[in-house]
């Protein structure tokens, strides 16, 4: 696609080490599979991590190369949790390892209790993170320019959870944001808000306070109805968080009301939920870039969703990719919602998709059986 065509301008591959990094917290997920977090006898282990998902994602799904900046308690938890990023695919060179105390006293690994739900019962998190490793993590721990100018990466992801992790995460986000804009890269920033995180420390007014701070450095802002409201105080008018009908026009307002009040946001994307139950979403996504205007996904009424945690970072990743390889807007947002409706269809919070199964479904392929 000719450049000035392209919804973003991204560095050629060829002259960077990475495709993606993402910065924040992998914690490990511990899912009781059809039983309850209270009732649990025994759980699966799996990783997860609103930022780091969506590296994993443009990495298994997509084929790209990624690395994941984060820091770990160097314990078997910690150890356990590496293997999953092993297995994810992603580089491991910029975790850094904290000596573990023994206990726990000083500094830990994240544990995210997770129950997908059903029917009428919505799924549960319950996080276990205070004191990690990560939310120690101080900007001058990672030589950013090194990474973003020597080495050269093409895109940075990081959000909203891993700067609500404490004080100096937020620092970290805005060291790490602007070195890779001071070097070409393009940042992209999920608001993800989490009403847990920010409950002790000042609620959404201090969500609000340090998400517009790092707003300011992001090209690609990306989030549902709640976050951009809650993170950033946009309000989408007449949308609940049980919207069904998935009337568009009210997102458009709200994505033109963003881009006017960050003239460096390139790129606006919201996933579009309607819950009827846990089990039955109708999903779509809207994207609007200020080369090409709004796009928007295949509306898909109903979908069946077996786990839906992870499903706004697969959309994430699918959009980064359509913008990265691909390079026009409509395709990014098919991509993304194409993407995060497969992996909403399996456990875990991270998919299983391939990129064939990705680009069938945002071309209007069936779920017909292969054989
Ligand atoms: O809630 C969090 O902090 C997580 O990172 C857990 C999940 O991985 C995340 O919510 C999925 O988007």
């Amino acid at each position: 696609m000719a450049e000035q065509t392209r919804s973003l301008t991204v560095k050629s591959a060829a002259e960077c080490d990475f495709d993606v990094v993402s910065l924040g917290e992998v914690m490990l997920r511990l899912d009781p599979g059809e039983r309850r977090i209270k009732t649990a006898r025994s759980f699966d282990a799996w990783e997860g991590g609103g930022e780091y998902n969506v590296a994993r994602g443009l990495r298994r799904c997509f084929g790209l190369r990624g690395t994941i900046v984060t820091a770990l308690a160097d314990n078997e938890v910690g150890r356990l949790v590496e293997d999953f990023i092993l297995t994810g695919g992603l580089d491991t060179s910029y975790i850094q390892w904290i000596d573990y105390d023994g206990i726990g006293r000083n500094v830990r690994n994240g544990l995210n209790f997770t129950e997908r739900g059903f029917g009428v019962r919505g799924a549960v998190g319950v996080s276990d993170r205070g004191n990690t490793a990560v939310s120690q993590m101080q900007p001058g721990d990672v030589d950013w320019d090194d990474l973003f100018g020597r080495r050269g990466v093409r895109w940075l992801h990081t959000g909203g959870i891993f700067a609500a992790l404490s004080e100096s995460s937020a620092d970290v986000a805005e060291a790490a944001m602007r070195s890779a804009r001071e070097h070409g890269t393009i940042v992209s920033y999920d608001l993800n808000f989490r009403p847990s995180l920010w409950k002790g420390i000042g609620g959404s007014a201090r969500a609000q306070e340090v998400n517009k701070r790092l707003a300011q450095y992001v090209d690609v802002m990306i989030g549902n109805e709640e976050d951009f409201t809650a993170s950033l105080g946009f309000e989408v008018e007449g949308v609940d968080e049980n919207l069904t009908d998935l009337d568009t026009g009210a997102f458009r307002a709200m994505i033109e009301t963003a881009a006017a009040t960050y003239d460096n946001f390139q790129v606006i994307a919201t996933t579009m939920r309607g819950v009827h139950s846990a089990s039955d979403n109708d999903w779509g996504a809207i994207a609007w870039s200020r080369r090409e205007g709004f796009a928007e996904s295949t509306h898909r009424p109903h979908l069946e969703i077996l786990d839906r945690v992870g499903g706004g970072d697969s959309f994430a990743s699918g959009l980064a990719y359509g913008l990265m390889e691909i390079g026009d807007i409509q395709s990014a947002v098919e991509y993304g919602a194409a993407h995060g409706a497969i992996a909403m269809t399996t456990a875990g919070d991270t998919s299983t998709a391939s990129l064939a199964e990705v680009a069938k479904l945002a071309g209007g392929g069936s779920a017909r059986v292969q054989r």
